[in-house]
C-alpha cells in the first residue's frame, strides 16, 4: 500500500497542498500568543523564532520536541477553541476508537506502522499511545513523541483519508527542521549534562563520612542509599551539589539533570537548583520510570526529595513535577493518565496549597485528592524528618471535588490557614518598590488592579518593572502590550533586568539575555486594536498551558475599538472591565488593566473618577494605582505613584519615585523626609474623599512633613466592594 512514507522530505505545507490542494484546508490564523515552548519528557519542539513569520499557519505543525536557545516562542491559540464535544465528535466521524480519559482522549496512533508490543511505550503501553488534551485538542504520541495542535490532527487524518492509508510516518512531515545552532546546542547540552552525570558518585560510592555530610546539607538523613540509588540520584563533587537524573521512559537514557546545591545564609539553608536543559524544555516528571503499567494510583510532589521520601516510606508510586509548584505543563499531562487515583502532595506553604487547587482542575477533580499543608501535615520529606507517619497524612488527603454549598466545618482548617499565614495570604513582595509593601502587603492571584496616569508620563514603563519584579520571583506572566511591539517592550524589560544602559556594555547582552530567557514570561502577539473576547481566550489558553498567575494589558483603550460603537462608551469599558475582574477571580489569576485617564487637567492631578466611567466599574478593582506626574511633589516632573485603592486591607498612600533613564528604572529618592504618605486614618466623608484624595486636601496635607502626623484613616474597603478575597476562587475548585 502506498503511504506518506514515499514522500521525499519536502516543506510540509508543499506536501499539505500537493495532496489536498489549495482549497482543501482554510488557512489558519496566526497565532495570537507568543510563548515558550512545552517540551515533552523527551523530545525536541521547533519553531520560528520570534518575530519571524510562523510557518505553522500554513503547514503542519508537527514536530518532535526540541530545546532551543531562543525560548520565546508562538503558539496557536485556537481559532475557534475546540471543545470536548468537538474533538470526540470528529474522532467518531472518522470511525476512530477512543478512549475517555481525565484529562485527555486517547486513540490509537497512526504514526508508525510497525506497533509490534517491545516497540511500544508510555504509561498506557498499548496501541492506545495517541493522547489528545481535551482542553486544547492538542496531541501527542507517546510511542514516537510526534505533538501538534488539533488542526494538525485533522489535516493528518484528512490526508489519510484522501490518500485511503493507515499511518503517517511523522520524519516526513517535519517541515521546519532544526537550525544548526540550535541542534548545535541541543546536543552540547545533552552532553554536559551526560558528562556531569556520568563523573558523579552515587552517594554509597562516597566515603561515609562525606555521605553524611552530603545528607545532612540536603535535609535527606534519612533517606537511604537505596532508595537514592534506584532513583538513579547522585552527588557532584565540583559544586556538591545533588544531581537528579531525567531518563527517557522508553529506552532509560539520559536526557538532562537537575542539579541541587545548598548554601547556608545565617541560620536558614537556601537551596538553588539549575537545570540541563534550561527550565523551559526541562519536562521531567522525576520517578517517570519506575512507574509500572497498571500502577493506578500516584503521590504527586513538588521536589524530588519529597519523591524519594515518599517511595521510600509508602512504597507508593510518586512523581516529582519539573517546576514545583510553579506550573504543571500539560505537556506532562498523558504521563498522569493511567491513574486513577492522584494525590498531589506538593509542599508545606499556602502557596503549595493554591498550586494543587490549580493543578487538580487540570488533572480532573474526580481523580484527585490534596494534602492540606499545615503544622503537622509540612512537605513529604519534612515529615519523615520529624518522624511524621507519611501514610496517614496520605490518607487523610481530601477530595478535591467541588462542592457548591459548605459549611464553616469544611471552611474552618482554610480559614484558621489563612489567619496563622498572614504573610503568606499578603501575596509576593516587591523586591524594588518596599513601598508598595507598606501599602498594598503584596501581589495576590485573583485581583484586579488598575494603573492610570498621564499620558507619556511612564506608564508602561513603570509597569514593566513592576511586573519584572514579581516574574523574577517566579510569578508566571503574560503580558499583552498593544501599543508598543514586543521587542520593544523586551528592550525596556531586559534593561530593567540588568539596571543597565545595555547599548554600552553589548558585550554583556549575552549573558543578561540567557538569565532573561529563564524568566517564566510570556507574550501575546497581538498588536492594536483587538477584540476583548479574543484577547480573553488567549489569556485562558496561557493560563492553562502555563499557569500564568499575572496577566499585564498595555491598555485597555486597544480593546474599546470594535466594540459596538452605538453603545454608551463608558458602558463599553465597564465591560471590559468586568469581564477582566471574572476572569482574574476565575482563574485565581492577577490581571493588571492600563487604562488612560479619561480626561487630563494640566493642573490637576489624576484621581479615580479621572479614569471610570461609573461606580459600578471602579467597584470591580481591587486596587486602583495613579502614578502622578505633577502637583503632589514640589519638583515638576517628578512622578509620585500612589495606590488609590486597595480592597486587601484599605491602605491607600503615596510615595515618590526617581527616575533612572540609563536603566528605565524607578526608585524612591534616597534623599527626603517621610517618602511614604499614607492615607490612613477616620472613615473619609464619602468615597470620592479616598479616590480623590488631592480633591479633599489630604495628599497636600500629607505632603508636607512636619504636619503629617497621623492623618485620618480610610475605611477598610471605603469604596464600597465587598473585600475580594472573600470571593477568590468563584467558579473554581474553591475549598
Ligand atoms: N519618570 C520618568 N521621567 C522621565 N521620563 C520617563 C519617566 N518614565 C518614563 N519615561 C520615558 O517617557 C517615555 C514614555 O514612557 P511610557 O511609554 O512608559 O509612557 P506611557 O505613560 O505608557 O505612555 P502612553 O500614555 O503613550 O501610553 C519613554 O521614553 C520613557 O523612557
Amino acid at each position: 500500500m502506498w503511504t506518506f512514507g514515499c514522500f521525499p522530505k519536502v516543506p510540509s505545507y508543499l506536501l499539505r497542498r500537493a495532496v489536498l490542494g489549495s482549497r482543501a484546508l482554510p488557512p489558519r490564523r496566526r497565532s495570537s500568543l507568543l510563548v515558550r515552548p512545552s517540551p515533552s519528557c523527551s523530545h525536541p519542539v521547533r519553531a520560528a523564532p520570534l518575530g519571524l513569520p510562523q510557518p505553522c499557519s500554513v503547514g503542519f505543525r508537527l514536530h518532535c520536541r526540541t530545546l532551543r536557545k531562543n525560548a520565546k516562542f508562538t503558539v496557536d491559540v485556537p481559532e475557534t477553541p475546540v471543545t470536548t464535544a468537538d474533538i470526540k465528535q470528529y474522532l467518531r466521524s472518522k470511525e476512530i476508537p477512543f478512549r475517555d480519559g481525565y484529562s485527555c482522549l486517547q486513540a490509537p496512533t497512526f504514526f508508525r506502522e510497525d506497533r509490534s508490543p517491545g516497540l511500544v511505550v508510555g504509561p498506557e503501553r498499548d496501541s492506545f499511545a495517541l493522547f489528545i488534551d481535551k482542553t486544547t485538542g492538542r496531541f501527542l504520541c507517546v510511542e514516537t513523541l510526534v505533538e501538534g495542535s488539533w488542526e494538525d490532527l485533522q489535516d493528518c487524518l484528512e490526508v489519510m483519508q484522501k490518500e485511503g492509508c493507515n499511518f503517517i510516518r511523522p520524519d516526513v512531515l517535519l517541515g521546519y527542521p532544526e537550525s544548526q545552532e540550535q541542534r548545535e546546542e541541543r546536543e552540547s547540552q545533552l552532553l554536559e549534562a551526560q558528562r556531569i552525570y556520568s563523573s558523579s558518585l552515587a552517594l554509597s560510592e562516597l566515603p561515609e563520612e562525606d555521605a553524611q555530610l552530603a545528607k545532612t546539607m540536603f535535609g535527606i538523613s534519612r533517606i537511604s542509599n537505596a532508595t537514592l540509588n534506584r532513583f538513579g540520584v547522585r552527588f557532584f563533587k565540583p559544586t556538591k551539589s545533588l544531581v537528579f537524573p531525567w531518563f527517557r521512559t522508553r529506552d532509560v537514557s539520559l536526557q538532562g539533570i537537575k542539579l541541587l546545591s545548598a548554601r547556608t545564609d545565617e541560620d536558614s539553608v537556601i537551596y538553588t537548583d539549575v537545570t540541563i536543559p534550561r527550565p523551559a524544555a526541562y519536562q521531567n516528571l522525576f520517578g517517570l520510570p519506575l512507574i509500572g503499567h497498571k500502577d493506578a494510583e500516584v503521590v504527586l510532589t513538588g521536589r524530588e526529595v519529597d519523591t524519594l521520601a515518599v517511595s521510600q516510606v509508602t512504597g507508593l508510586p510518586s512523581l516529582a513535577l519539573p517546576r514545583g509548584v510553579a506550573s504543571l505543563p500539560p505537556a506532562l499531562l498523558p504521563y498522569l493518565e493511567q491513574f486513577r487515583r492522584v494525590t498531589l502532595w506538593l509542599g508545606g506553604d499556602l502557596r503549595a496549597w493554591e498550586a494543587s487547587k490549580i493543578f487538580s482542575r487540570k488533572l480532573g477533580l474526580r481523580r484527585c485528592s490534596l494534602v492540606r499543608p499545615g503544622e503537622h501535615q509540612p512537605c513529604p520529606n519534612e515529615a519523615l524528618a520529624r518522624g511524621k507517619n507519611l501514610a496517614r497524612i496520605l490518607k487523610a488527603a481530601i477530595p478535591a471535588a467541588h462542592k457548591s454549598i459548605v459549611s464553616f466545618r469544611q471552611l474552618r482548617e482554610d480559614v484558621y490557614g489563612e489567619l496563622a499565614n498572614t504573610e503568606q495570604v499578603a501575596g509576593v513582595k516587591w523586591t524594588r518598590f518596599p513601598e508598595l509593601n507598606k501599602l498594598l502587603k503584596g501581589h495576590r492571584k485573583g485581583e484586579l488592579t488598575v494603573f492610570t496616569g498621564p499620558t507619556g508620563s511612564g506608564k508602561t514603563t513603570f509597569i514593566s518593572e513592576f511586573a519584572l519584579d514579581l516574574c523574577m520571583q517566579g510569578v508566571n506572566t503574560l503580558w499583552g502590550s498593544f501599543e508598543i511591539n514586543n521587542v520593544r517592550l523586551a528592550k525596556i524589560m531586559l534593561k530593567q533586568f540588568s539596571m543597565q544602559r545595555l547599548e554600552e556594555s553589548l558585550q554583556e547582552y549575552d549573558i543578561w539575555a540567557d538569565k532573561f530567557e529563564d524568566l517564566p514570561l510570556y507574550f501575546m502577539t497581538f498588536h492594536g486594536q483587538q477584540n476583548i473576547k479574543t484577547v480573553l481566550e488567549t489569556m485562558h489558553h496561557a493560563v492553562y498551558l502555563y499557569d500564568i498567575s499575572h496577566v499585564v494589558i498595555d491598555n485597555l483603550q486597544f480593546m474599546m475599538g470594535q466594540e459596538n460603537i452605538s453603545i454608551d462608551k463608558f458602558a463599553i469599558q465597564d465591560h471590559i472591565i468586568g469581564a477582566f475582574r471574572t476572569f482574574a477571580t476565575n482563574n485565581s489569576c492577577h490581571v493588571t488593566l492600563i487604562i488612560h485617564p479619561r480626561k487630563e487637567e494640566d493642573d490637576k492631578d489624576l484621581q479615580t473618577a479621572s479614569i471610570f466611567g461609573s461606580a459600578k466599574a471602579s467597584q470591580e478593582a481591587d486596587n486602583v494605582l495613579i502614578l502622578q506626574e505633577k502637583k503632589l511633589v514640589t519638583s515638576p516632573g517628578r512622578r509620585s505613584l500612589q495606590v488609590a485603592k486597595n480592597r486587601f486591607d484599605g491602605d491607600v498612600g503615596i510615595f515618590p519615585l526617581e527616575f533612572n533613564k540609563a536603566s528605565l528604572t524607578f526608585s524612591t529618592p534616597l534623599r527626603g523626609k517621610n517618602k511614604l504618605r499614607k492615607l490612613k486614618g477616620d472613615k473619609p466623608d464619602s468615597a470620592e474623599d479616598v479616590l480623590s484624595p488631592v480633591k479633599s486636601g489630604k495628599v497636600e496635607k500629607a505632603e508636607k512633613p512636619a504636619k503629617a502626623s497621623k492623618p485620618p484613616r480610610s475605611e477598610k474597603g471605603s469604596t464600597g466592594g465587598k473585600n475580594r478575597e472573600n470571593t477568590k476562587g468563584e467558579g473554581g475548585s474553591e475549598r
